[in-house]
């Protein structure tokens, strides 16, 4: 096992477990990004995938919104789309498009040209490596988190073959192929827990899925066709890492919209729940409390498009509503590229400051 620098801030780590903080700990999602001209100026030398699978190159991305502003924790630079990669899909990432797939899986017979259990330290292992060089990098700064998207939403693209407001070519096989839908869930299932499981390993301190496509599905369907997947994850890459003798880590399971499945979701082995801005914190706060489970979120992005006077003071009422315990800051869903660096500071600095010293 490597070594790493010991961890000064353990923030993130003690709020995850509800254990008692001197300070909210606060992070944002798409914290690194197009946002940051310093990221623009790096992809505008090399194309998305190639800063993913060179490890200086993702270390340098994942540590550049460190430098501007007091986060309390780094998250890898990778996409969620390297999973459909490591199944042999070919993935493109077209400026102004977003990610597009070639050939996307247009029916139940095409899961058979998938390599369905891929070698994931072969595949991914550049993943590793850049969690590991950059836990080295960080010195111990603040915890480094790991992430996955969970099988809905990596399904969701692998047919769809690009983003959709409606993602209905997807939605409809969970109607016209509902048991080759599970085979296609299962598929990617096992290889996200090796996958988390070998983050982990590499140095990941906390790990994240991320269902950002849980909104398009409905209760029912959400129950039958994320629900089991996300929990049989959280099981398993808790058991196969106390069974290789490794400590565990704690996880996040973000289901975007998914305000239907707030129950299930808190009575999972998940130990944070990650909310979206349409969630009220203290329904969320009173379930959660219940459970023992931790708290993140849930700032609408879109505020950051205000003045620096108005985040200061949403971002004071939301945290008074969140209270101290068992809660990590963030924002609802991720950065937008047209977004400002210094309101994510604003919103990084509001958090800082209204809840240091607190006591509960
Ligand atoms: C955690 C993460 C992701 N992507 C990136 C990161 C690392 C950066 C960070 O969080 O700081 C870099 C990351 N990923 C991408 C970019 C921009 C690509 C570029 O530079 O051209 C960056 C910086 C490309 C990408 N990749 C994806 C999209 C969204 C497409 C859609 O709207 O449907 C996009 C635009 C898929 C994707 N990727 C990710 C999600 C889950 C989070 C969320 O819901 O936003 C999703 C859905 C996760």
């Amino acid at each position: 096992m490597t070594s790493f620098p010991p961890l000064k801030n353990d923030l993130l780590l003690r709020a995850a477990r509800c254990e008692k903080v001197e300070r909210i700990p606060v992070w944002a999602m798409r914290q690194a990004g197009r946002y940051l001209p310093e990221f623009r100026e790096v992809r505008s030398k090399h194309d998305f995938f190639t800063i993913c699978r060179t490890p200086e190159l993702a270390c340098e991305v994942t540590m550049q919104p460190l430098r501007r502003m007091d986060l309390d924790a780094a998250i890898i630079f990778s996409d969620i789309l390297v999973i459909p990669q490591a199944l042999g899909m070919t993935v493109e990432m077209k400026p102004g498009k977003g990610p597009t797939f070639p050939g996307p899986l247009l029916l139940p017979e095409d899961i058979k040209k998938l390599n369905t259990t891929p070698d994931v330290t072969a595949e991914l292992g550049y993943v590793f490596e850049a969690i590991t060089l950059t836990r080295q990098k960080l010195e111990g700064k603040v915890p480094l988190i790991g992430f996955s998207g969970a099988p809905w939403t990596l399904m969701a693209y692998m047919i769809e073959g690009q983003s959709s407001s409606t993602f209905s070519k997807a939605r409809a096989w969970l109607y016209k192929y509902p048991e080759e839908s599970k085979s296609l869930l299962g598929i990617l299932t096992n290889v996200i827990i090796d996958y988390l499981v070998g983050q982990v390993k590499a140095g990941a301190q906390l790990l994240q899925l991320f269902e950002s496509h849980a909104g398009i599905l409905g209760a029912k369907t959400f129950n039958e066709f994320s629900l089991p997947y996300l929990k049989l994850i959280a099981s398993k890459v808790k058991s196969k890492l106390s069974d290789a003798g490794h400590a565990t880590v704690p996880m996040t399971v973000f289901a975007k919209d998914a305000h239907y499945a707030l129950e299930d979701l808190v009575n999972t082995d998940y130990d944070v729940i990650g909310l979206d801005w349409t969630i009220d914190p203290i329904m969320a706060s009173k379930l959660a409390s219940s459970k023992g489970k931790a708290l993140q979120g849930n700032l609408d992005p879109a505020a950051l498009y205000g003045s620096e006077e108005s985040i200061a003071s949403l971002t004071k009422a939301m945290v008074k509503q969140f209270g101290t315990r068992g809660y990590i800051a963030n924002l609802g869903h991720g950065m937008y590229p047209d977004m400002v660096p210094e309101h994510l500071k604003k919103f990084v600095d509001a958090v800082h400051t209204c809840s240091e010293n607190s006591e509960n």
